[in-house]
């Protein structure tokens, strides 16, 4: 875990006016390297996520015995002829390393740990991440699964011919139980036949995304039904990959326009894309700002006001923190639902938002499964991270704002955006500077 550090969020001394490129997709540089991991040859990632998630993830791999060098942003990885057991592999919080790896562990002729850490609840309560749907999944595909509690550490006992087959999951808690076997499937040796039985999966796009990047490296998937994956055994071609820039990073930077009432461009933006985050166009939209692609840039333009709004979020909960915060500023009351499984995520999200838009003053209830924020009169306040990247992000947008928010910790944001104050920084001086030559001109 990276050491803390407070920081308090600077105001906004322009409106904004700025281009910010965002650097690439944990979800996809994640699926990308594990898919190289396995696949048929040596393959080369370009534009990955260069973060603590994506660092998380190469490490395990190597410990696996994949090789993975890397120039700058391209890397090179190549598979080993098998996978070797590895004594400890650390998680850290990333959902992606605990739930996408240990199905790779599942190929490896021996015994492998895998150790993270626990996700930090309001009050300092601590939990672990829910890891039960992908454990009893392996367990059926044919591994063998210790665990102590309910969650990391765990050790995962594989063998290289490991059976796979017809699995059963429940993944109502996160999609990440189904992604990940379905990475994995084509190389167990009957293949995979995986129902999800339980209440609707969240974040769907991302169970597209994984069954998309499978199919793009030849593996033959069938969906016969709505929660029912078939992947043929088969070999996962290796290649050369681009990564899209990651759209749930670029939420706080568009949502920056909104409540500024600047404008925002992000270039790169994909025409389409199975990100949950490329629903943050609607979300602004919804709450006001004018949204426009021209080619792959995408400008938000914020308007005078913010609109209320009645959002369900259950394809796209990465989009929350900033969704809430722009409700606490909203002209009236908003409501957010689909989002119970947050409570599962780096933290209680429903709890973490609830506290610290409270103590800024807005007047918050959590629903069962999301929130009800009336916007008041705003003060600063501390503003608790509990380890999350996406409250870091969330207070810094509230920030520009309101003044003297001051975060607990902004380190932890380097979970997927090390880079994240340079750029927000870089954001407000080229907007000073635009200010400053539109006054000159
Ligand atoms: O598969 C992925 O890359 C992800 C799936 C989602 O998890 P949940 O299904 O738990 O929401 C998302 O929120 C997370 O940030 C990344
Ligand atoms: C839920 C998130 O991350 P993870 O991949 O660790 O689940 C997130 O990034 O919002």
């Amino acid at each position: 875990m990276p050491d803390s550090r407070p920081w308090t969020a600077p105001l906004a001394p322009v409106p904004v006016n700025a281009t910010v490129s965002i650097p690439g997709s944990k979800s996809e540089t994640n699926r990308a390297l594990i898919l190289a991991a396995l696949a048929d040859g040596p393959s080369v990632i370009t534009g990955g996520l260069d973060a603590r998630d994506t660092r998380l993830m190469r490490d395990g791999l190597r410990a696996l015995g994949v090789v993975i060098t890397e120039h700058d942003n391209r890397w090179e990885i190549t598979p080993p002829s098998e996978f070797s057991p590895a004594a400890e592999i650390d998680c850290g919080l990333a959902g992606t390393v605990m739930r996408f790896l240990p199905p790779v562990a599942a190929l490896a002729a021996g015994a492998t740990t895998f150790t993270g850490e626990v996700a930090v609840l309001d009050g300092g309560e601590v939990r672990v991440r829910p890891m039960g749907g992908l454990l009893e999944g392996l367990n059926a595909a044919g591994a063998a699964v210790e665990i102590a509690a309910n969650g990391l550490p765990f050790t995962i006992t594989g063998r290289p011919d490991l059976p796979g087959g017809e699995v059963v999951v429940d993944s109502s808690a996160t999609s990440q139980y189904v992604s990940g076997l379905l990475l994995a499937g084509a190389r167990f040796a009957g293949g995979l036949d995986l129902r999800h039985q339980g209440p609707w999966v969240p974040s769907r796009p991302n169970i597209d995304m994984t069954v998309q990047m499978l199919r793009d490296r030849g593996v033959v998937i069938e969906e016969p039904e709505a929660d029912h994956w078939i992947v043929h055994p088969g070999t996962i071609a290796a290649g050369e990959f681009v990564i899209e820039p990651d759209l749930a990073n670029a939420a706080p930077f568009l949502a920056a326009a909104a409540v500024t009432g600047g404008r925002i461009n992000v270039p790169r933006w994909p025409r389409e894309s199975n990100q949950p985050g490329a629903a943050i166009t609607d979300v602004l939209a919804l709450f006001g700002a004018d949204v426009s692609l021209d080619g792959d840039l995408l400008t938000v333009q914020g308007t005078d006001k913010l609109e209320a709004v009645d959002l369900d979020l259950h394809d796209a909960s990465e989009l929350t923190m900033v969704a809430a915060v722009l409700a606490a500023l909203a002209d009236h009351t908003s409501r957010i639902h689909g989002v119970a499984h947050i409570r599962g995520h780096e933290t209680d999200r429903l709890a973490a938002l609830e506290t610290d838009l409270t103590a800024v003053g807005a007047e918050v209830r959590q629903t069962d499964d999301g929130l009800v924020i009336h916007p008041k009169l705003l003060r600063s306040n501390t503003w608790l991270t509990y380890a999350d990247h996406r409250m870091v992000t969330a207070g810094a947008l509230l920030g520009l704002v309101i003044d003297d928010i001051q975060l607990d910790d902004v380190e932890c944001v380097s979970k997927t955006m090390p880079d994240f104050v340079d750029l927000w920084t870089g954001m407000l001086a080229d907007s000073v500077a635009a200010e400053e030559e539109a006054g000159r001109a």
